[in-house]
Protein backbone atom coordinates (compact mmCIF):
# COMPACT_ATOMS: atom_id res chain seq x y z
CA UNK A 1 0.00 0.00 0.00
CA UNK A 2 1.52 3.66 -0.66
CA UNK A 3 1.87 6.42 1.72
CA UNK A 4 -1.09 8.43 0.80
CA UNK A 5 -3.95 7.10 -0.98
CA UNK A 6 -6.53 9.75 -2.51
CA UNK A 7 -9.62 7.47 -3.94
CA UNK A 8 -12.37 9.75 -5.89
CA UNK A 9 -11.83 12.48 -3.76
CA UNK A 10 -14.97 14.98 -4.54
CA UNK A 11 -14.87 18.11 -2.55
CA UNK A 12 -17.95 20.39 -2.83
CA UNK A 13 -18.03 24.24 -1.72
CA UNK A 14 -21.91 25.52 -1.15
CA UNK A 15 -22.12 29.08 -0.94
CA UNK A 16 -26.36 29.78 -1.25
CA UNK A 17 -27.41 28.65 -4.53
CA UNK A 18 -24.26 28.02 -5.95
CA UNK A 19 -22.28 24.59 -5.93
CA UNK A 20 -18.42 24.91 -6.66
CA UNK A 21 -16.72 21.19 -7.21
CA UNK A 22 -13.10 21.96 -6.69
CA UNK A 23 -12.07 18.26 -6.54
CA UNK A 24 -14.03 16.23 -8.90
CA UNK A 25 -13.02 13.10 -8.35
CA UNK A 26 -9.09 13.23 -7.60
CA UNK A 27 -7.18 9.66 -7.20
CA UNK A 28 -3.79 9.67 -7.08
CA UNK A 29 -0.93 7.50 -4.63
CA UNK A 30 2.49 9.23 -3.27
CA UNK A 31 5.23 6.64 -1.73
CA UNK A 32 6.83 7.13 1.43
CA UNK A 33 10.10 10.03 1.14
CA UNK A 34 9.04 11.33 -2.13
CA UNK A 35 9.18 14.80 -3.16
CA UNK A 36 5.99 15.26 -5.32
CA UNK A 37 4.56 18.00 -6.74
CA UNK A 38 0.70 19.05 -7.62
CA UNK A 39 0.88 21.17 -11.03
CA UNK A 40 -1.72 22.81 -12.21
CA UNK A 41 -3.40 26.22 -13.24
CA UNK A 42 -4.99 28.75 -10.83
CA UNK A 43 -8.34 27.14 -9.97
CA UNK A 44 -7.72 23.67 -10.36
CA UNK A 45 -7.86 22.54 -7.34
CA UNK A 46 -4.78 22.03 -5.66
CA UNK A 47 -5.46 24.14 -2.45
CA UNK A 48 -8.53 21.97 -1.86
CA UNK A 49 -6.80 19.01 -2.44
CA UNK A 50 -3.51 19.80 0.20
CA UNK A 51 -6.19 20.87 2.62
CA UNK A 52 -7.90 17.62 2.71
CA UNK A 53 -4.27 15.84 2.43
CA UNK A 54 -3.66 17.74 5.56
CA UNK A 55 -6.66 17.37 7.22
CA UNK A 56 -7.26 21.19 7.49
CA UNK A 57 -10.50 20.28 5.31
CA UNK A 58 -13.19 17.61 5.00
CA UNK A 59 -13.41 15.96 1.13
CA UNK A 60 -17.49 15.52 0.28
CA UNK A 61 -17.13 11.94 -0.37
CA UNK A 62 -13.76 9.80 -1.06
CA UNK A 63 -10.67 7.77 0.70
CA UNK A 64 -7.88 10.03 2.19
CA UNK A 65 -5.90 7.30 3.28
CA UNK A 66 -2.40 8.53 5.00
CA UNK A 67 -0.41 5.51 6.06
CA UNK A 68 -3.07 3.15 6.29
CA UNK A 69 -5.67 5.24 7.89
CA UNK A 70 -8.49 6.27 6.66
CA UNK A 71 -8.78 9.92 7.75
CA UNK A 72 -11.99 10.87 5.83
CA UNK A 73 -14.17 9.88 8.19
CA UNK A 74 -12.40 11.45 11.23
CA UNK A 75 -14.12 13.72 13.57
CA UNK A 76 -12.75 17.45 13.90
CA UNK A 77 -11.03 16.17 16.87
CA UNK A 78 -9.25 13.49 15.60
CA UNK A 79 -7.89 15.56 12.56
CA UNK A 80 -6.50 17.81 14.82
CA UNK A 81 -4.29 15.09 16.72
CA UNK A 82 -3.49 14.00 13.52
CA UNK A 83 -2.25 17.14 12.32
CA UNK A 84 -0.16 17.72 15.16
CA UNK A 85 1.37 14.20 14.98
CA UNK A 86 1.95 13.57 11.56
CA UNK A 87 1.35 17.19 9.23
CA UNK A 88 4.23 19.97 8.61
CA UNK A 89 2.55 22.96 6.78
CA UNK A 90 4.58 25.88 4.79
CA UNK A 91 2.03 28.62 3.54
CA UNK A 92 3.36 30.90 0.69
CA UNK A 93 2.52 33.73 3.27
CA UNK A 94 4.94 32.22 5.98
CA UNK A 95 2.24 32.50 8.81
CA UNK A 96 4.60 32.77 11.66
CA UNK A 97 3.29 34.60 15.03
CA UNK A 98 4.92 37.85 14.63
CA UNK A 99 5.31 38.54 18.70
CA UNK A 100 7.48 35.68 18.57
CA UNK A 101 11.09 35.65 17.31
CA UNK A 102 12.68 33.10 14.66
CA UNK A 103 13.78 30.73 17.33
CA UNK A 104 10.53 31.59 19.64
CA UNK A 105 8.54 30.45 16.43
CA UNK A 106 10.37 26.74 15.80
CA UNK A 107 10.09 26.71 19.61
CA UNK A 108 6.61 26.96 19.83
CA UNK A 109 6.68 24.19 17.17
CA UNK A 110 8.66 21.40 19.15
CA UNK A 111 6.29 21.90 22.24
CA UNK A 112 3.26 21.57 20.61
CA UNK A 113 4.38 18.51 18.32
CA UNK A 114 6.78 17.20 21.46
CA UNK A 115 9.54 16.74 19.12
CA UNK A 116 13.01 16.10 20.45
CA UNK A 117 14.24 18.69 17.97
CA UNK A 118 17.28 20.95 18.64
CA UNK A 119 15.57 24.82 18.08
CA UNK A 120 19.18 25.71 17.21
CA UNK A 121 20.18 22.84 15.03
CA UNK A 122 17.13 23.40 12.87
CA UNK A 123 17.54 27.10 12.72
CA UNK A 124 21.62 26.45 11.35
CA UNK A 125 19.98 23.39 8.88
CA UNK A 126 17.78 26.30 7.40
CA UNK A 127 20.76 28.88 7.05
CA UNK A 128 18.91 31.14 10.27
CA UNK A 129 21.57 30.82 13.10
CA UNK A 130 22.14 34.54 12.89
CA UNK A 131 18.92 35.26 12.53
CA UNK A 132 17.59 33.45 15.52
CA UNK A 133 16.55 36.37 17.50
CA UNK A 134 14.92 38.69 14.85
CA UNK A 135 10.95 39.00 15.07
CA UNK A 136 9.34 37.78 11.39
CA UNK A 137 9.14 41.86 10.62
CA UNK A 138 12.84 42.31 10.56
CA UNK A 139 13.42 39.60 8.28
CA UNK A 140 12.99 39.15 4.38
CA UNK A 141 10.53 36.92 2.76
CA UNK A 142 13.00 34.59 2.14
CA UNK A 143 14.16 34.66 5.72
CA UNK A 144 10.59 34.13 6.82
CA UNK A 145 9.62 31.47 4.68
CA UNK A 146 12.92 29.72 6.22
CA UNK A 147 11.74 30.14 9.97
CA UNK A 148 8.48 28.74 8.26
CA UNK A 149 9.94 25.28 7.11
CA UNK A 150 12.36 25.27 10.30
CA UNK A 151 9.00 25.14 11.95
CA UNK A 152 7.32 22.80 10.14
CA UNK A 153 10.97 20.63 10.07
CA UNK A 154 11.20 20.79 13.99
CA UNK A 155 8.17 19.04 14.64
CA UNK A 156 9.99 16.48 13.26
CA UNK A 157 6.51 15.84 10.48
CA UNK A 158 6.12 12.50 8.39
CA UNK A 159 4.45 14.70 5.77
CA UNK A 160 5.80 18.04 4.96
CA UNK A 161 2.99 19.65 3.00
CA UNK A 162 3.84 23.28 0.90
CA UNK A 163 1.35 25.45 -0.83
CA UNK A 164 3.10 27.47 -3.29
CA UNK A 165 6.19 27.90 -0.90
CA UNK A 166 8.06 30.62 -3.45
CA UNK A 167 4.82 32.45 -4.56
CA UNK A 168 6.14 35.36 -2.65
CA UNK A 169 9.48 35.54 -3.51
CA UNK A 170 12.32 36.23 -6.11
CA UNK A 171 13.80 33.81 -8.38
CA UNK A 172 16.89 33.06 -6.28
CA UNK A 173 15.24 32.81 -2.87
CA UNK A 174 12.78 30.78 -4.26
CA UNK A 175 15.31 28.51 -5.70
CA UNK A 176 17.22 28.16 -2.35
CA UNK A 177 13.94 27.56 -0.58
CA UNK A 178 13.32 24.62 -3.46
CA UNK A 179 16.98 23.55 -2.50
CA UNK A 180 15.74 23.29 1.46
CA UNK A 181 12.68 21.32 0.69
CA UNK A 182 14.29 19.19 -1.57
CA UNK A 183 17.68 18.48 0.59
CA UNK A 184 15.35 17.84 3.43
CA UNK A 185 13.46 15.29 1.09
CA UNK A 186 16.90 13.64 0.91
CA UNK A 187 17.92 13.86 4.16
CA UNK A 188 15.59 12.69 6.36
CA UNK A 189 12.39 10.56 5.38
CA UNK A 190 9.83 13.08 5.21
CA UNK A 191 7.62 12.32 2.79
CA UNK A 192 7.41 15.85 0.82
CA UNK A 193 3.96 17.53 -1.31
CA UNK A 194 4.54 20.64 -2.69
CA UNK A 195 2.11 22.95 -4.85
CA UNK A 196 3.44 24.60 -7.82
CA UNK A 197 2.15 26.28 -11.19
CA UNK A 198 5.44 26.60 -12.43
CA UNK A 199 5.70 23.58 -14.67
CA UNK A 200 10.11 23.87 -14.39
CA UNK A 201 10.02 22.88 -10.47
CA UNK A 202 8.42 19.45 -11.48
CA UNK A 203 11.70 18.55 -13.24
CA UNK A 204 12.95 18.20 -9.41
CA UNK A 205 10.31 16.12 -8.24
CA UNK A 206 9.69 12.45 -7.87
CA UNK A 207 6.62 11.93 -8.95
CA UNK A 208 4.53 15.03 -10.59
CA UNK A 209 0.50 14.98 -10.28
CA UNK A 210 -1.40 17.69 -13.31
CA UNK A 211 -4.41 18.96 -11.89
CA UNK A 212 -7.28 20.56 -13.98
CA UNK A 213 -10.74 21.22 -13.68
CA UNK A 214 -10.68 19.48 -10.46
CA UNK A 215 -9.26 16.22 -12.05
CA UNK A 216 -6.25 14.19 -12.30
CA UNK A 217 -4.89 15.35 -15.60
CA UNK A 218 -1.96 12.97 -16.04
CA UNK A 219 0.79 11.45 -13.45
CA UNK A 220 4.38 11.52 -14.90
CA UNK A 221 7.02 9.60 -12.36
CA UNK A 222 10.52 11.02 -12.92
CA UNK A 223 13.41 8.45 -12.52
CA UNK A 224 16.30 10.86 -12.65
CA UNK A 225 14.78 14.43 -10.89
CA UNK A 226 16.87 17.53 -11.25
CA UNK A 227 18.80 19.17 -8.71
CA UNK A 228 17.51 22.65 -8.13
CA UNK A 229 21.04 24.12 -8.97
CA UNK A 230 20.50 22.49 -12.75
CA UNK A 231 16.97 24.00 -13.18
CA UNK A 232 16.44 27.42 -14.97
CA UNK A 233 13.18 28.95 -14.96
N1 LIG B 1 -13.79 27.99 0.73
C1 LIG B 1 -14.23 28.02 -0.53
N2 LIG B 1 -15.50 28.35 -0.80
C2 LIG B 1 -15.99 28.37 -2.07
N3 LIG B 1 -15.23 28.05 -3.15
C3 LIG B 1 -13.95 27.71 -2.94
C4 LIG B 1 -13.38 27.68 -1.62
N4 LIG B 1 -12.08 27.30 -1.75
C5 LIG B 1 -11.85 27.12 -3.06
N5 LIG B 1 -12.97 27.36 -3.78
C6 LIG B 1 -13.10 27.23 -5.26
O1 LIG B 1 -12.66 25.95 -5.64
C7 LIG B 1 -11.90 26.01 -6.86
C8 LIG B 1 -10.52 25.42 -6.63
O2 LIG B 1 -9.78 26.25 -5.72
P1 LIG B 1 -8.30 25.92 -5.22
O3 LIG B 1 -7.92 27.00 -4.27
O4 LIG B 1 -8.25 24.53 -4.73
O5 LIG B 1 -7.48 26.03 -6.58
P2 LIG B 1 -5.92 26.15 -6.81
O6 LIG B 1 -5.60 25.21 -7.92
O7 LIG B 1 -5.19 25.96 -5.54
O8 LIG B 1 -5.76 27.64 -7.32
P3 LIG B 1 -4.60 28.73 -7.06
O9 LIG B 1 -3.40 28.26 -7.81
O10 LIG B 1 -5.20 29.98 -7.68
O11 LIG B 1 -4.42 28.84 -5.58
C9 LIG B 1 -11.89 27.46 -7.27
O12 LIG B 1 -12.91 27.65 -8.22
C10 LIG B 1 -12.21 28.21 -6.00
O13 LIG B 1 -12.85 29.42 -6.26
Amino acid sequence: MSYIELNDVVKEYKSGEIVTRANDGVTFTIESGEFAVILGPSGAGKSTTLNILGGMDKATSGEVIIAEKDISDYSDKELTTFRRNNIGFVFQNYNLVPNLTAKENVELSIQISNSDADVMDVLKQCGLDQRADNFPAQLSGGEQQRVSIARAIASKPKLLLADEPTGALDYETGKQILKLLQDTSRNTDTTIVVITHNTTISEMADRVIKIRNGKVDDIVINDTPLKVDEIKW
